[in-house]
Order: structure tokens, then C-alpha cells, then sequence
């Protein structure tokens, strides 16, 4: 097994995770001991198998369930009146999550709505986000008439449309075909490099963590902890020539070895 490589910061931290481990109350230790820090303008994305706690770390840097012991801090975001951080996040699950009795308008609204914005206050930042997505001529469709690609881009755009720094991602694209897929992929690229969000992004895979990250972390399972660390240090933009290089292969080599030794670093696999 490779030791874990000491933490890699791109920018100024904008969320750290430090000595976090999450116990669940049947004494599944979904993670042990994760320290990470993520700077500012990163693509990172957690890789690992199945149960390596993956979705469990960053449901807790979301906010969306707690550490058992450890702590998440995010050292430049704001703090509400009841000293509660304002974590300025958005969310992207695996399956779109969508409404199916609302039109892609009101679906990507939703955030603001609950955030008490009328529709007519929220329409230029609705669109904006639908925009920038590509769906502008679908805001009034239903979901039923749209492909999983673009259910997932109605998904990312309603993230989008508090217009947070950081966007989090669950294995956004795992149901998709490989075309869409890697369609979604170079759009995300393409919206992450023209906004300069922070990225944590889940994923078990090698090929899509290597063209996406900036760096990748390597998770293994029973306990869910971190084993190491890759940087991907490849300039934007990437397409076709850089999935075609000799930079990609030895990266996904790297990659899928390091995997490797977390699917023989866990004993009941
Ligand atoms: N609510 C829960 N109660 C009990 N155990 C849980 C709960 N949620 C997750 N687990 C367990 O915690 C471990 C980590 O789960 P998690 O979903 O974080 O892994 P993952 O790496 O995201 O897996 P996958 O890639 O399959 O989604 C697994 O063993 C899982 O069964």
C-alpha cells in the first residue's frame, strides 16, 4: 500500500477537513482519520470502491450529515446570526432529482423559491443558470421530454443557480452513456475553468477522475480512509488530445495502481 502523500493545496484552503471520522449507529466506520484541506479554484475528486466512503465525506463537507468525531471547517465563508456557517454550496446527487410535474424553469428555481425569491425576482438568474447549461430553449419542457443528459444539466444548473463556490458532486454522470458522458464532462470543465468554482467531485472512475481533477484522493474501504494522493497537472483546456496522450495513460496507470492497493489493503473485499 502507498502512504498517503502529504495534503497538496492549489489555492488558500476553502474547506478542511480535519480528523474526521463518521461511525454509523449499526458500527459501520464508513471514515476513519480524514484529513484533507482543498484550496481555493481546485478540481478534486475522491476515488475509490465501493464503500470507501466516498459519498459519506462529502455529505458531511456538505452538511448533510455529521462528523462522529472531527470537525469541517470552511475558514473564508460567513457565519449567520446564530454563528452556523454559511456554506455557499451547491449539490449535485447521481440521479437528477428533478420534479416531474414542473417545467425545467421551475425545477432549477427551486433553491431560490425555498430562499423565498418570487419567480419574477429569481427569472434572470434562473435562465442565467439554464444558460449555462445549454437548455435555454427547454426552460418551459417537462422532464419526461428530456434524455438523462439533460435531466443531469437541469440537476447542475438548479446547483448552479445560487451561484455557489463550491459545487459538490455524487457521482453525477455514473448512469450515463459514454458519449453523453464525456459531453458533460468537457462542459463542466469548460463552466469550472470560465467560473473558477472549487470542485469536489466523487467518482469510481480512473479515466474520468485523471481528465476532470486538478488532484485526485485515493480512498480505500473497512475503515473508509484516505490512502493516497495524486496531482494531475495537465493545463486546461483538455479534450480529445490530452485523453489520447502519453500524460493521460501514465496518470490513469498511476491511478488504477494506487486503487489497486486499496482494493488489496481492505480484507473483506
Ligand atoms: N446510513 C447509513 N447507515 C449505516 N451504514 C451506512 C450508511 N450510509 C453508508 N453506510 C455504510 O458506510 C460505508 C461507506 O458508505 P458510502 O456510501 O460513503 O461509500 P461510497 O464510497 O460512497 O460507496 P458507493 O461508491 O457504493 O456509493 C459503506 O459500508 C456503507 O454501507
Amino acid at each position: 500500500m502507498s502512504s498517503p502523500a502529504p495534503a497538496i493545496v492549489a489555492g488558500r484552503p476553502i474547506v478542511r477537513l480535519d480528523h474526521v471520522s463518521k461511525t454509523f449507529s449499526n458500527g459501520t466506520v464508513a471514515l476513519k482519520d480524514m484529513t484533507l484541506s482543498i484550496g481555493e479554484g481546485e478540481f478534486v475528486s475522491l476515488l475509490g470502491p465501493s464503500g470507501c466512503g466516498k459519498s459519506t465525506a462529502l455529505r458531511i463537507i456538505a452538511g448533510l450529515g455529521d462528523a462522529t468525531t472531527g470537525r469541517v471547517e470552511w475558514p473564508t465563508m460567513g457565519h449567520d446570526a446564530h454563528g452556523k456557517v454559511e456554506r455557499e454550496i451547491g449539490f449535485v446527487f447521481q440521479e437528477p432529482t428533478l420534479m416531474p410535474w414542473a417545467t425545467v424553469f421551475k425545477n432549477v428555481w427551486l433553491p431560490l423559491r425555498l430562499a423565498g425569491i418570487s419567480k419574477s425576482a429569481a427569472r434572470a438568474r434562473v435562465m442565467e443558470a439554464i444558460e449555462m447549461v445549454g437548455l435555454a430553449a427547454f426552460a418551459d419542457s417537462y422532464p419526461r421530454e428530456l434524455s438523462g443528459g439533460m435531466k443531469m444539466r437541469v440537476s447542475i444548473a438548479r446547483a448552479l443557480v445560487t451561484r455557489p463556490r463550491v459545487l459538490l458532486m455524487d457521482e453525477p454522470f455514473a448512469a450515463l452513456d459514454e458519449i453523453t458522458r464525456q459531453k458533460l464532462n468537457d462542459d463542466l470543465l469548460r463552466l469550472w475553468a470560465q467560473f473558477g468554482w472549487t470542485v469536489v467531485f466523487v467518482t469510481h472512475s480512473v479515466f474520468e477522475s485523471v481528465y476532470l481533477s486538478t488532484r485526485i484522493v485515493i480512498m480505500a474501504p473497512r475503515p473508509g480512509r484516505v490512502i493516497d494522493e495524486l496531482l494531475v497537472d495537465a493545463p486546461a483546456p483538455r479534450g480529445i488530445a490530452f485523453r489520447t496522450s502519453p500524460e493521460y495513460s501514465e496518470m490513469t496507470r498511476r491511478a488504477s495502481q494506487s486503487l489497486h492497493s486499496a482494493l488489496g489493503a481492505s480484507d473483506h473485499l
